[in-house]
């Protein structure tokens, strides 16, 4: 086997609480991940050369900043083999949108060359390499939706309702740092178990990060007062995108067709494992 091509599924941040600041500066978290059955696609060719060549760029992102690269590399020097890859990703998830898009690319790009390049790292060992790319690449390598905290890498798996959501990009780009960095942001939320998390009514399945972000980004406050005219809306990680629940198929795109005038619009699946994992039978 020499060319794998899989998923690399977005995810969504059912609620997010802020709980603390560390002394490095980063905020502690408790949030539930939520995987969904929207995707990049990553196929990746093994060589023998030992190059990591990346056949189509992203634009605005250089080659070696590209996660699915910097995660290839991080592979090839942690295990010492000589093998390369060329990958190539076709890229859905909109960028800096709270969806994890990178992080799962980069999640892929590990589990994928640890079959292909045969190397047998376990997926904690690939999700504690994974976490030097980003907060959120260990529950993409772990595959399961998740309870979360820390800054999201002690993850226990959950498993979560599976409704269809309606997904809204307002079309304006979040700066997560600035949201961290926004004096009114609440950060001193009471941490609260897995189980009070699971349970826990309106109060609890809230985003610690709107309040700021919809006084920066008004596009996004429209969108979230829209939506949730239709169900009760929140904001996933730092934003940009919104997203609502909904029990059927039919009134998420009726909801989703409907959301034309305030951004992008996606319906997507709530899933427990990974498509990732499926495919490689993990
Ligand atoms: C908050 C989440 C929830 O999923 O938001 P999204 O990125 O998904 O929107 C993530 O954990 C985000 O993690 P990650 O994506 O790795 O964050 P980065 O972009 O590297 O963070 C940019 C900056 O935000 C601040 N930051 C980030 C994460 C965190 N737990 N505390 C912080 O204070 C830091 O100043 C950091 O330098
Ligand atoms: N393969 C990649 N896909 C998406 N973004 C990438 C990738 N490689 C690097 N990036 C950078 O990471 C940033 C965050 O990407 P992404 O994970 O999509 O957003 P978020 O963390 O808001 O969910 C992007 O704005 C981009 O600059």
């Amino acid at each position: 086997m020499s060319t794998l091509t899989l998923p690399a599924p977005a995810k969504l941040n059912r609620l997010l609480h802020i709980t603390g600041r560390r002394p490095d500066g980063y905020h502690t978290l408790q949030t539930l991940f939520q995987i969904i059955d929207l995707c990049d696609q990553l196929t990746l060719t093994a060589r023998d050369d030992g190059v990591i060549q990346l056949v189509n760029r992203i634009s605005g992102v250089a080659d070696d900043d590209n996660l699915i690269v910097r995660a290839a590399k991080l592979l090839q020097q942690a295990s010492g083999t000589r093998q390369g890859v060329t990958l190539a990703l076709e890229k859905k998830l909109p960028m800096g949108g709270g969806l994890g898009g990178g992080s799962s690319d980069a999640a892929t790009t590990l589990v994928g060359l640890n079959t292909l390049w045969q190397l047998a790292f376990s997926l904690d060992e690939l999700a504690t390499l994974g976490l030097q790319l980003g907060a959120d690449v260990p529950v993409f390598v772990h595959g399961h939706s998740a309870w979360a905290e820390g800054v999201g890498e002690q993850l226990t798996s959950a498993t979560l309702d599976t409704p269809w959501f309606v997904i809204i990009h307002p079309g304006v780009s979040v700066s997560t740092p600035a949201v961290f960095q926004d004096p009114q942001l609440t950060r001193d939320s009471r941490p609260i178990t897995m189980a009070r998390a699971l349970q826990g009514g309106a109060s609890e399945w809230r985003n610690d990060c709107e309040t700021v972000v919809k006084q920066r980004y008004p596009a996004i406050a429209e969108a979230l007062d829209w939506l949730s005219q239709h169900a009760p809306s929140r904001l996933t990680g730092t934003g940009a995108c919104v997203f609502a629940a909904f029990n059927n198929a039919q009134t998420a795109h009726t909801v989703a067709k409907a959301a034309a005038p305030y951004g992008s619009a996606w319906v997507a699946r709530g899933l427990n494992t990974s498509p990732l994992h499926d495919a490689l039978g993990c």
